[in-house]
């Protein structure tokens, strides 16, 4: 049977509405593929905890943790990813990439031209739906 991770994203938002994007690099699994910072909850943390503990190993930075985006099951060809994505806003530093390849701030308008891990497209989906309304 395939092993599940749960996993965290936080979809930090800039004053000028753009989203911070992160690139994982060609050695990590999924390489290449655009994806929201974060990582595997560890056992005994909450998605909240686990979070902001991702953000600052992986950008340096820490943030606040807002509310839920999505809830996504993925199933990949070694794994199956359970995601969950939250708002989340820096209330200290600035990211800077320690492990990834490339951070991009991107409006929403222009998330989907990335090329996204396949977890994150819900995620991206309901953004662009909220832009719409805003
Ligand atoms: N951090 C993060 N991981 C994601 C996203 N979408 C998605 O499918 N994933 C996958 C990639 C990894 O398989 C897993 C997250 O684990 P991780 O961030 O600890 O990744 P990793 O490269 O250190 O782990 P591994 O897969 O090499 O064991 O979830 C996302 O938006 N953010």
């Amino acid at each position: 049977m395939k092993k599940t991770v749960h996993v965290v994203g936080a979809v930090m938002e800039r004053e000028d509405r753009s989203i911070l994007c992160a690139l994982r690099s060609p050695d990590m699994t999924l390489p290449n593929l655009w994806e929201f910072p974060g990582g595997k909850i560890e056992a005994g943390e909450t998605p909240e905890q686990s979070l902001k503990r991702e953000i600052q190993e992986e950008l340096g930075c820490e943030v606040s943790v807002g509310g839920q985006i999505k809830d996504v099951v993925y199933e990949y060809e070694a794994v199956i990813v359970h995601l969950l994505t939250y708002e989340a806003n820096i209330v200290n530093g600035a990211p800077e990439a320690k492990e990834h390849a490339e951070l991009k701030w991107v409006k929403r308008e222009q998330l989907s031209d990335l090329t996204w891990a396949p977890a994150d497209i819900p995620t991206i989906e309901a953004l662009q739906k909220q832009g719409n309304m805003r």
